[in-house]
């Protein structure tokens, strides 16, 4: 099912819009991230750092955390902005996380800090659109678990 045109510009927005949140004093590094869900709900995120560097949760899990902890665990896509101009796409953590509780298929928008409505159907170096199985290939994930003999 594919996200219709005015949801995914103000998916995009909310990625962009979460960045002002940021919590970044140690990287300067702001990121956003905006989850919509299955209800049409849309659930935004930033990274917040910690003194203990290691500590640092990415804008991507925070906005799922956030969206799990309200009850909200089926989704239909995800946004991430930062203050690039290229699009950069989710870390190793928070890929297995997105692969917890979203499908294969699911669309992932990395957006240029560039981007404005405007580049909706922009590819890159506006607009990077990845599947989750296309960012994490032969994943591991709940499934996986009950395959025990
Ligand atoms: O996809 C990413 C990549 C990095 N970060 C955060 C973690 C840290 O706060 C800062 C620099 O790595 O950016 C995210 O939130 N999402
Ligand atoms: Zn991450």
């Amino acid at each position: 099912m594919s996200i219709p045109v005015d949801i995914k510009i103000k998916l995009i927005q909310a990625a962009l819009d979460a960045r002002d949140a940021a919590y970044c004093p140690y990287s300067k590094f702001r990121v956003g991230a905006a989850l919509l869900s299955a209800d049409g709900q849309i659930i935004k995120g930033c990274n917040v750092e910690n003194a203990s560097y290691g500590g640092a949760i990415c804008a991507e899990r925070t906005a799922m955390v956030k969206a799990v902890s309200d009850g909200i665990k089926s989704f239909t896509a995800l946004a991430v902005a930062t203050d690039v101009e290229a699009p950069i796409s989710p870390c190793g953590i928070c890929r297995q996380f997105i692969r917890e509780f979203c499908k294969p298929s699911m669309p992932i928008y990395m957006a240029s800090a560039k981007w404005t409505p405007k580049d909706v159907n922009a590819t890159e170096p506006l607009l990077l659109e990845q599947t989750v199985g296309q960012i994490l290939p032969h994943s591991f994930g709940p499934e996986d678990l009950e395959k025990v003999a």
